[in-house]
């Protein structure tokens, strides 16, 4: 909380060592997607022997749309429940932490699940709501006591109140913003570059999601949202890294709409990342995930 008369504190989260935030100037570009899969590909890091690996955990701040207990298949989960402190402990799917304001609300009328209860609050409500998703979640192992190694969150899509909130409140080791090509949603990245840079959080880089398609038939990858070199220029522009391009892969999609993030997906099977693209996106998202890795360990 800002402390009278003086200028506010950044503070770490609780039993939390390394905190990223996933942004996008602009909605659906594909930044919840993105979260979720680097908060596994993180995971996996290639890095580390598999006894090494950092425990990665998720939290989505998109407190009016979100979308990660869809994306974890965890939309009918049961409220979480609370340490003897008091402390909200994460709801885990596919061994990795989360935690959402959809695990917080209420059930919506005759169904078992929050999707559809709309969120209704004023200013001062969604900042508590916030600062008790950042603040009040108990992210050690229930089991084994150890720390998150790094929390991947996920913003909501904008500059408004919440992710300025997150910029003054907390120590954010880094930033990665989502676009898409279109020239309306680069526009509004050079707004989040901007207010990130305003409350000094780093910017790890800029990451274009559905830069092409590659087509089934001739193999040949479509520009679909136009040309990634506005986008290239914008990074240049602004001094920040381009961390990929990732291309639109149908199966990125039906995994998400499924609640099995893509990340997941073996590269030598038929479940799907036979898709035109797929290995492609795979590598490239591990790659993103190398830098990221490389940049926290700075
Ligand atoms: N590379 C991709 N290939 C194919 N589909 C994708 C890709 N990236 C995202 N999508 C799809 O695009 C849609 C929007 O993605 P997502 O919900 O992650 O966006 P968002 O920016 O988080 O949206 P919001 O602003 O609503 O939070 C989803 O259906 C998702 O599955």
């Amino acid at each position: 909380m800002p402390r009278k008369g003086g200028p506010v504190q950044k503070r770490s989260l609780p039993h939390v060592k390394k905190v990223i935030a996933v942004a996008s100037g602009k909605g659906g570009v594909g930044k919840s997607t993105v979260a979720v899969n680097l908060a596994f590909s993180l995971a996996m890091h290639a890095e580390h022997a598999p006894r090494q690996r950092p425990r990665v955990g998720v939290l989505d701040l998109d407190i009016f749309g979100p979308s990660i207990p869809k994306l974890m298949a965890l939309e009918n989960v049961d409220e979480p429940q609370l340490t003897e402190a008091g402390a909200i402990v994460p709801v885990v799917n596919h061994g990795l932490p989360c935690m959402s304001m959809g695990f917080l609300l209420p059930k919506a009328p005759g169904t078992d699940s929050s999707a559809d209860t709309p969120v209704v609050w004023r200013g001062l409500m969604v900042q508590k709501a916030v600062q008790q998703l950042l603040f009040d979640v108990d992210w050690r192992d229930m089991e084994g006591g150890s720390e998150l190694d790094v929390l991947v969150i996920d913003m909501p899509p904008g500059t408004g109140d919440v992710p300025l909130t997150l910029g003054q409140l907390v120590n954010v080791d880094g930033a990665v913003i989502v676009s898409t090509p279109q020239d309306v949603a680069l526009t509004d990245v050079r707004k989040g570059v901007s207010m990130f840079q305003k409350v000094s959080v780093p910017i790890v880089g800029l990451l274009l999601n559905e830069s092409h398609f590659i087509c089934p038939s001739c193999a040949t990858p479509h520009e679909l949202f136009g040309s990634p070199a506005a986008f290239r220029a914008t990074a240049a522009r602004f001094g920040v890294d381009v961390l990929g391009e990732l291309p639109l892969v149908p199966g990125v999609s039906r995994g998400g709409d499924r609640g099995v993030p893509y990340a997941l997906y073996s590269t030598d099977s038929t479940d799907g990342t036979s898709d035109p693209g797929g290995k492609e996106w795979k590598d490239t998202m591990a790659s993103v995930a190398n830098k990221v890795w490389q940049f926290l360990s700075r």
